[in-house]
């Protein structure tokens, strides 16, 4: 199993991700004689082994139902156990293509936190590529250490360093991720309380050669003003804010109403008032009451009983009958609904570029 390369069947071994519903999608790792408990149900592993990814599976006694999905990045950050906040698909998937993160990317990322934009970084640069990875907190660096080397994300060297204080460099380099000993970054990441404090100890690491792309993910705005005079002052330029605000769009049918079916509202209005302040008259007259009373119209009728009375079959306005969206006895109109606020603030994400000069 990786996340690297798909492949088609369950093994011993794999992990698979259990989509139990959209809010619960549990990591396991398969395991002989193991079995995963829900409240929908019980899965044996012994019988996972041999199904194919993406397989719906059936509980034991034939109570529930689960997905067996293969882990991607993107699935992995809604599931994985957090140890800290985390960066989401949304802005993940926004900095790889901004920073023009591929196949081959050297990565630079502090702190590894809960490792999710490290997976992402990891299946994008793919094998020729390489993620340094810094965390200072160490029990986070030591479950994520373990988490990396579970999940077969070979490319990834994650470092147990404050990197504020004592900057990036590493002394001894494995030979597979640098073979004359320099990280050599193409692309910097920085979700640090203080990135204006690591800024300047990244000149030592970045590439030589090539113009290098940084992001620092800060949630508040004081923090992008200090980041911002510590790209300026190091020589990084380009410099931008972006934020990602995430909306949900909704599209539907609308049901088309012409201006006949408005007319003729107006008119059933108009006419169920006369018709009403007459009825209760009536009945005022005959109980001999003398009490005022309302022009509200409290006819028995429905609206869709109006409209057929009306000869129309159906009240484009009313309640009542329910008319099944996208019917065919109706004409339609295709339409976008976008959710009126915007629920979720992530963080400010600072863009910048830093040019290699002649000299160096
Ligand atoms: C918000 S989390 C990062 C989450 C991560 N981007 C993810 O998607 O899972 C920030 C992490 O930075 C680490 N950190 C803070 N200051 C640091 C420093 N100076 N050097 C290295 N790591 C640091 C914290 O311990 C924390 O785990």
């Amino acid at each position: 199993m990786s996340f690297y390369q798909y492949k088609d069947y369950i093994e011993e071994g794999d992990i698979v991700l259990a989509f139990i519903s959209r809010q619960a999608i549990k990591p396991i790792t398969i395991k002989k004689g193991e079995q995963l408990n829900t409240r929908y149900g019980h899965f044996q592993h012994d019988k996972m082994i041999g199904m194919k990814y993406g397989e719906q599976m059936g509980g034991a006694r034939g109570y529930g139902f689960i997905y067996l999905l293969h882990p991607t990045p993107e699935l992995w950050s809604i599931s994985l156990p957090h140890r800290t906040q985390i960066v989401y698909t949304p802005d993940s998937s926004y900095i790889i293509q901004r920073l023009n993160v591929t196949s081959g990317t050297r990565v630079i990322e502090a702190g590894t936190g809960s490792g999710s934009f490290t997976h992402a970084f990891a299946r994008t640069t793919g094998l020729n590529g390489r993620v340094f990875s810094y965390e200072f907190h160490e029990p986070r660096y030591l479950e994520a250490k373990k988490e990396f080397e579970d999940h077969n994300l070979e490319n990834t060297l994650i470092t147990h360093r404050d990197v504020c204080h004592h900057g990036f460099e590493i002394e001894t380099i494995p030979e597979h991720f640098s073979s004359n000993g320099s990280i050599e970054g193409d692309v910097v990441f920085l979700d640090l309380p203080s990135p204006w404090t690591a800024i300047p100890h990244l000149k030592k690491v970045i590439s030589t050669t090539n113009r290098v792309g940084i992001c620092c993910f800060s949630p508040c705005i004081e923090q992008v003003d200090k980041t911002i005079k510590s790209l300026q002052e190091n020589g990084w330029i380009n410099i931008e804010m972006t934020e990602v605000a995430g909306r949900r769009w909704e599209a539907r049918k609308e049901l088309v109403r012409d201006i006949k079916d408005v007319v003729k509202r107006l008119k059933d209005i108009q006419s169920r008032k006369g018709q009403g302040i007459e009825n209760r008259r009536n009945v005022k007259v005959q109980a001999g009451e003398k009490r005022e009373f309302s022009e509200v119209d409290n006819d028995d009728d429905t609206d869709d009983q109006k409209f057929e009375n009306l000869g129309k079959g159906y009240n484009p306005f009313g309640k009542g009958i329910r008319v099944k969206e996208g019917d065919e006895n109706y004409e339609w109109r295709n339409v976008t609904k976008i959710e009126s606020e915007i629920k979720t603030h992530t963080s400010y994400l600072t863009f910048a570029y830093y040019v290699p000069s002649k000299e160096t």
